[in-house]
């Protein structure tokens, strides 16, 4: 679909987010563009984990979730923080509805590996009706990264990777993950581009490391299809260019080489 963009909101940023941030998305809607929101909220989940004083683990970035663990995460992810984004975007003049991955089997998932994560998904295909359907009706869509499977009923999935999903499915021209940080710094430095290549070169010297990886994963894995530009940036709303939008770190393909 034209016009699409796909904004990811890190759990790091939620309580950043300014009235701005979220007038920002309104004045992006008034504009003729549709933006979804995939949202996290990992931070959030910690305290409520905490709170009822259960014991959580992150492997390879990913948070290994028990059934109990599961049942906190959803809670968190499809109520508090869902609403609150919700509410912020419809107090920007915005019509907002928040979406579970389970609705409709929106989001479909397949374990990654039940042994070593226990229920952690990958997303396995994106029911995009649910999604048209919303827009059609002037809703901006806030989805929770929370997958439907046949099998073990719900899987919870990292937000990134939800969200370049979404992206991919639904062709959007665009995705934004916001997050904590200017973009990918290197020796404190913000890099303002940088292409596939220099992104793999950076992990692999340490660069860039724990919570940016999924994200870049995620973000390399989305440059196919239409999506022409991956951005990378900060929700405290300080990073910006003329025109109003964020300022990041743009993540392009590689340059095809003509050998002929
Ligand atoms: N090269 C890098 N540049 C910037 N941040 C980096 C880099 N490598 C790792 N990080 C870390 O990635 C974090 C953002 O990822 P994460 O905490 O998972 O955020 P979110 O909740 O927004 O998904 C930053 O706060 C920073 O600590
Ligand atoms: C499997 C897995 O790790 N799921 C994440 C989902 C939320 C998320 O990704 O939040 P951020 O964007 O704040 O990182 C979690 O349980 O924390």
């Amino acid at each position: 679909m034209k016009n699409i963009i796909v904004i990811k909101c890190g759990g790091s940023t939620l309580a950043n987010l300014s009235v701005d941030f979220f007038e920002g998305i309104a004045a992006m809607k008034q504009k003729g563009k549709h933006p979804i929101i995939v949202h996290g909220g990992g931070p959030a989940i910690n305290r409520m984990l905490e709170v009822e004083k259960v014991e959580t683990e992150f492997v390879e970035g990913l948070r290994k979730t028990t059934p109990e663990v599961l049942k906190t995460a959803e809670k968190v992810l499809t109520g508090y923080v869902s609403e609150s984004i919700v509410s912020s975007l419809q107090q920007a003049g915005v019509q907002a509805i928040g979406l579970s991955g389970v609705e409709r089997k929106l989001l479909e998932g397949v374990p990654l590996d039940i042994e070593k994560l226990g229920l952690v998904g990958d997303i396995e295909q994106v029911n995009i009706e649910v999604l048209k359907d919303q827009m059609d009706a002037g809703n901006i869509p806030v989805i929770a990264p929370i997958a439907f499977n046949e099998t073990y009923g719900k899987l919870n999935v990292n937000a990134d990777t939800a969200a370049s999903a979404v992206a991919k499915a639904i062709q959007a021209e665009e995705l934004i993950f916001v997050t904590d940080v200017d973009g990918i710094l290197c020796g404190g430095k913000l890099e303002e581009t940088l292409t596939v290549s220099a992104v793999e070169r950076f992990i692999e010297n340490g660069t860039i490391y724990g919570g940016m990886i999924p994200k870049v994963n995620a973000a390399t894995s989305s440059l196919i299809g239409n999506i022409e530009k991956v951005t990378i940036a900060n929700g405290n709303g300080k990073n910006k260019k003329k025109d109003g939008t964020l300022k990041g770190t743009s993540i392009v393909k590689d340059k095809v080489c003509n050998t002929l």
